[in-house]
């Protein structure tokens, strides 16, 4: 069974090697969706009852994990050094460092990574990480499915 839950966020960001718009410092009200895979629970009794995982569990967790840390955050390739020294210069400025360009491509294989890793944790067998989809823009959006995942990180298998 897939359930699915949405969270928004906003971030900054540019594209440094971008050959238009996008190398411009700008900021976008990321829509990130996050469906997990589980069986339902069947306890009688339990509180998750006729549940994969509880949405208000699925919403803390994705929120610990990712969207605090991205939300209100300037998201900035490490290479793009110009605006990191930028920021690193402004006290207490929240700014996510990348190894990748901050495209909605990297950002939802990092998504992918980093929640994955936290269902394994967490909830090891049970439930698993199935599918992210990161909007950009309400016209832009990237798909990270698990079966894919193994063959699309950058330069690096994900960590076991
Ligand atoms: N494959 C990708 N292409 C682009 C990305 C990206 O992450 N992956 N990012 C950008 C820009 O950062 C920008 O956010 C997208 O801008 P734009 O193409 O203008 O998208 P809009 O939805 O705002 O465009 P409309 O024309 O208003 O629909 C560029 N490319
Ligand atoms: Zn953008």
């Amino acid at each position: 069974m897939l359930i699915t839950r949405k969270f928004e966020f906003d971030a900054g960001h540019r594209i440094s090697t971008h050959r238009s718009q996008c190398r411009n410092l700008h900021g976008h009200r990321y829509v990130l969706e996050v469906t997990i895979l589980g069986g339902i629970i069947t306890d009688a009794g339990a509180p998750e009852q006729g549940m994969v995982m509880d949405f208000s569990d699925v919403k803390r967790v994705i929120r610990e994990t990712l969207v605090d840390q991205w939300d209100h955050a300037f998201l900035v390739y490490a290479g793009d050094t110009r605006v990191l020294e930028f920021l690193q210069s402004i006290d207490g400025h929240k700014t996510v460092v990348l190894e990748v360009q901050p495209t909605a491509e990297n950002l939802a294989l990092i998504a992918f990574d980093s929640l994955h890793r936290t269902l394994r944790n967490k909830y090891a067998g049970r439930l698993e990480l199935e599918h992210i989809r990161l909007f950009e823009t309400p016209n832009c959006w990237a798909d990270v499915n698990k079966v894919d995942f193994k063959f699309d990180l950058v330069g690096e298998a994900p960590g076991s």
